[in-house]
């Protein structure tokens, strides 16, 4: 998998600016953002964009201020590599849990310790949505539970769910590089307890799951809730994020016809968790 990298220079001072770009990016399907000391570097994943549709979102949606950018096509192993290196730092959620990389060595007591090489993989904990459903993980009871992570990318939201005591977890996720980076990090933290596939909503049947995390994207939990919502015991939670506020309305429609109801969400960014129960 290769990823189109857009870098756009942008006043170092003007920060929202950066945060308007960043915002209106994520909407045409950007995945990663990176604040530079120029400005910004975002990601959207190849073949799904080339670097000519790229080009094209940018000079008709994105850029009528003036704004100077290149776009470039990224080969996997030297991003990995540079992404990993330069930009990943250890982040505290809550005040129990640590996410870290190979290369670091935090100091300090945390109940917590993820360690996580992310590759090319979603899931380092720096993502708003990453670190809402980390944060809706340390509150809950997940103690002998069953659960299902939808997207698992690194991995780190079963690994915590493991490690917060689930008896059984499956993590699954679309994406080859993801599948293979969630089992490794789970074997560099040392858990038996969690099952890794590849594929999607397909593959859910033959098992039921009293905790559903699904942090994807807005398109594939409309798509994809009713398959969640069939494997979900009764009482049973799904926590859903990967979309923005606005979006809520639309997300809980799906949810509210197959007989998933309407918890409470937490936001950051405008980027939103939230949790229904199965009735
Ligand atoms: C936003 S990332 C979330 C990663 C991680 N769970 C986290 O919370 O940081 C979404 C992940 O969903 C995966 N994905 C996209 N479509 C999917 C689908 N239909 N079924 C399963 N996984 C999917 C992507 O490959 C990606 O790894």
């Amino acid at each position: 998998m290769k990823y189109i990298q857009a870098v756009f220079e942008c006043d170092p001072n003007t920060e929202v600016v950066r945060d308007i770009l960043a915002d209106a990016l994520a909407k045409t399907g950007f995945e990663s953002f990176l604040s530079s000391d120029n400005g910004l570097d975002a990601f959207a994943p190849f073949p799904s964009y080339s670097k000519e549709s790229v080009e094209r979102i940018i000079n008709d949606f994105i850029i009528p201020a003036n704004i100077q950018y290149t776009v470039r096509e990224l080969e996997d192993r030297n991003w990995n590599e540079e992404w990993e290196k330069n930009y990943f730092e250890p982040i505290v959620i809550g005040n129990s849990c640590i996410i870290y990389s190979s290369f670091h060595h935090p100091q300090g007591e945390y109940r917590y310790r993820i360690l996580i090489d992310p590759k090319m993989a979603f899931g380092t904990g720096h993502h708003q949505t990453t670190s809402l459903v980390l944060e809706q993980l340390l509150t809950m009871e997940l103690l002998d539970k069953s659960v299902l992570d939808m997207g698992c990318g690194t991995g780190v939201l079963a690994i915590l769910a493991s490690m917060r005591g689930a008896r059984r977890v499956t993590a699954i996720d679309i994406d080859d590089w993801a599948y293979e980076n969630a089992l490794e990090n789970i074997r560099l933290n040392g858990i038996h307890s969690i099952n890794v596939y590849q594929g999607g909503a397909e593959l859910l049947g033959a098992e039921t799951y009293e905790v559903i995390l699904a942090n994807i994207n807005k398109n594939i939990l409309l798509q994809d809730i009713p398959v969640y919502s069939s494997v979900l015991n009764k009482d049973g939670l799904l926590i859903t994020s990967g979309f923005y506020e606005e979006d809520i309305p639309e997300i809980l429609k799906i949810c509210e016809t197959n007989n998933l109801t309407f918890i409470g969400f937490s936001e950051k960014d405008h980027w939103v968790c939230m949790c229904c129960r199965k009735i």
